[in-house]
């Protein structure tokens, strides 16, 4: 969520921990439970482990119920940076999805201090695991199911919740992985809510403006930038980013070269959506992630990934393809998403 407020960021200042008092003692909301602060403070030990940390928010090792593990996302005490924390609230109280990070319960002082129980997610986040943890190198089949279902969350959020909701933020370090890689979307910081998704804030200036949709580099719409309109075809643009990932097992944006992976990957991309040309194989050989064993790898599956992607990052957002399309393509042209137990909810 650290893409549209980047210009706020320096605002964070309270500590986390002397927080404020209790408001109120733990109540039970449709299975989430609401906690007080003291609450908080035993359920993580204290803040004494430290498991995560984004733009606006440190995320403590946490116990529900007495034993499960969890994870508890403290939201940087302010009172602008509240509002991230009841937009993500609000969203995670209506959503249940299994490819969606589950809310175990939550702190709000209603001012400006917030913090979420989640599920604790034991194998971080897919941009750890594609490329900073390179010991263990994730195997095609997690790959592919992670596309699959990172389609799934996307079609529910846009396609089945009411109102439909824009996630707004869609790249590798927002999507969590469980024990056995199984994709969760986390971090709805940034989401919009039904029509306020296609609206323009009109009363920001013009400079204010073109701080606040500087974006998560590498994975914002070129669209969007430009106009500043989010929608759903902004979710399918990161969609396509994250599988390029997938595939390469490349950054979508070195900060040291100062490239993207969308440009690395135009001419492949431009090949995949020509179709005058069949695509040749070396090229889809020499960009896939040279980390993974080749020969347990079918071509066929790379490029329905690719193709994919394709249809999510270079069509104008009014021809992009709806997630459902992209998760129903997946399952049907890659065969082995439904021997590793896949299939469309
Ligand atoms: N439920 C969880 N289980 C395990 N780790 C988690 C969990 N939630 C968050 N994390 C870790 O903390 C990181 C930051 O979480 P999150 O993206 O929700 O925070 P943020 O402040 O919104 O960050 P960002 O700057 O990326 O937008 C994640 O990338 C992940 O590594």
């Amino acid at each position: 969520m650290a893409c549209f407020l980047n210009c706020v960021r320096f605002e964070a200042s309270a500590t986390t921990t002397d927080k404020p008092t209790s408001k109120r003692g733990a109540l039970n909301v449709s299975g989430v439970t609401c906690y007080t602060w003291d609450d908080v403070k035993a359920l993580t030990s204290n803040f004494s482990r430290l498991i995560g940390s984004g733009g606006y928010s440190s995320i403590y090792m946490a116990r529900s119920g007495g034993s499960d593990k969890a994870a508890l996302k403290v939201h940087v005490s302010s009172h602008r940076l509240y509002q991230i924390f009841r937009v993500e609230l609000d969203i995670l109280l209506r959503l249940q999805h299994p490819n969606i990070v589950k809310l175990l319960g939550y702190f709000d002082d209603s001012e400006e201090n917030g913090a979420l129980l989640l599920e604790y997610l034991p194998q971080g986040n897919l941009q750890e695991k594609l490329h900073i943890n390179s010991k263990q190198i994730l195997p095609w089949r997690n790959r592919i199911t992670v596309a699959f279902q990172l389609a799934q969350a996307i079609e529910h959020i846009h396609e089945k919740c009411i109102p439909q909701i824009v996630h707004g933020d869609i790249k590798s370090s927002n999507i969590l992985l469980d024990k056995s890689f199984n994709c969760k979307l986390c971090d709805f910081g940034s989401a919009k809510v039904g029509f306020s998704s296609m609206v323009q804030p009109s009363k920001m200036s013009s400079r204010s403006r073109q701080v606040m949709m500087v974006g998560s580099p590498g994975y914002t719409d070129p669209h969007y930038l430009r106009t500043g309109i989010a929608s759903k075809k902004m979710d399918m643009y990161g969609f396509g980013v994250v599988l390029l990932e997938l595939v390469s097992g490349k950054e979508a944006f070195n900060a040291e070269k100062g490239e993207m992976l969308v440009h690395i990957a135009a001419p492949l991309i431009h090949e995949v959506l020509d179709s005058s040309v069949d695509i040749a194989e070396d090229n889809v050989r020499r960009f896939l992630d040279p980390r993974l064993l080749r020969d347990s790898i079918h071509i066929d599956e790379v490029k329905t990934m690719l193709s994919v992607a394709a249809l999510c990052i270079s069509k104008p957002p009014s021809q992009r393809p709806s997630a459902s399309q992209m998760a129903e393509t997946l399952v049907q042209r890659i065969p082995s998403l439904s021997f590793l137990g896949c299939a469309k909810l």
